[in-house]
């Protein structure tokens, strides 16, 4: 059992051998994403006072307004890992396509992408809410010394070799798992060192908490619209409270504390949902499951899903394992 207060550094160091492809080439690679956060955490905890907030004029190949802090998450972490010449491979949010990473020098022997949000919630940044970044770990599956291809992006969130999230809230935290449970740290901004503050994070079977943009509610199927009336209903436990951050992190990691449910259905504005596969909802899904949750779209297990685009959107539940299951009832029972 880790122990509470040691350093995400130490952490890092003590569990290497408890991951499977031992090389040291992981850690250093979380802790160059320790390093970005903590860059970043600076410029966030400063939204307001410095001119970061607002949008940056651009959009993205989502057609979403580029906040200002979305470009600046993701230079400082496309940045951090490119300096440390530790990825093959990075793919953004906030970038239209893959960046190969010197994958062309023969003597590239780094064997990890890595897939990120680097700012999320985006739409909480100019209002002082939660905000988060989210990263996922794949080997290549290319030989190595090759320039990298979409294949070595385009894995199942089942091949994951890490996963995690930051979240900038009342504190900063990191929070992750490599396969072998899921421990959060806490950042002491006073000295700059994430501390085991959350050692094996579980979500508790059972909650009480729903988060889900009711203001979409008409667009909702049906299964999805008898899934939160039900949350809603008078009867037992229920009804459950509403809580919606509009911040995935923030939301999942409330949720994963306290336990409740987390959905972006699909709907008639937005057949696919609007959440990301590959670095929104597979590395969320690893991490629920590795805390004894459950991730689905409702059908089918997120981490199955064969990606087929680098930015494609998936119908995402995530959370405690029995009321993503209630609410997959419903919504295969009116699929029917
Ligand atoms: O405003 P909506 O439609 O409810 O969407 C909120 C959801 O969209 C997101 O902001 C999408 O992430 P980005 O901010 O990284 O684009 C999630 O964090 C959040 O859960
Ligand atoms: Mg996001
Ligand atoms: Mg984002």
């Amino acid at each position: 059992m880790p122990q509470k207060n040691q350093t995400l550094g130490e952490f890092i160091i003590e569990n290497q051998s408890s991951f499977k492809y031992t090389s040291g080439e992981l850690s250093r690679l979380i802790n160059s994403i320790r390093l970005a956060a903590k860059v970043v955490n600076h410029e966030v905890n400063k939204a307001g006072l410095v001119d970061i907030i607002g949008t940056a004029g651009d959009t993205n190949i989502q057609g979403e307004d580029q906040q200002k802090l979305d470009v600046y998450a993701n230079e400082k972490f496309i940045r951090t890992l490119t300096k440390r010449n530790i990825v093959c491979g990075i793919a953004s949010e906030e970038e239209d396509d893959f960046i190969a990473i010197n994958s062309q020098d023969k003597n590239n022997q780094n064997k990890y992408v890595v897939l990120i949000d680097p700012l999320d919630g985006s739409s909480n940044i100019d209002v002082n809410v939660s905000v988060g970044t989210i990263f996922s770990i794949y080997r290549r599956v290319t030989p190595l010394g090759t320039p990298v291809t979409k294949e070595d992006f385009l894995q199942k969130g089942s091949e994951q070799v890490a996963a995690g999230y930051i979240v900038y809230g009342t504190s900063t935290m990191i929070v992750y798992t490599t396969g072998c449970g899921v421990n959060g740290f806490t950042l002491n901004p006073a000295i700059g060192t994430f501390y085991l503050s959350h050692p094996n994070m579980q979500f508790p079977l059972d909650g009480k908490i729903y988060s889900v943009n009711e203001g979409n509610y008409i667009h909702f199927p049906q299964g999805v619209k008898n899934y939160i009336k039900y949350c809603q209903m008078e009867e037992g436990d229920r009804p459950y409270t509403s809580r919606y951050i509009g911040s995935l992190v923030s939301d999942f990691h409330r949720n994963m504390i306290k336990g409740g449910i987390y959905m972006y259905p699909k709907s008639s504005k937005s057949s696919n949902g609007k959440l990301r596969l590959l670095y929104e909802c597979n590395p969320m899904a690893f991490i629920a499951e590795q805390a004894n949750g459950k991730a689905s779209d409702g059908f089918n297990r997120i981490l199955d899903i064969e990606p087929t685009e680098l930015h494609q959107r998936v119908p995402f539940i995530c959370g405690s394992k029995n009321m993503v299951e209630k609410a997959e009832e419903f919504i295969q029972k009116a699929d029917n």
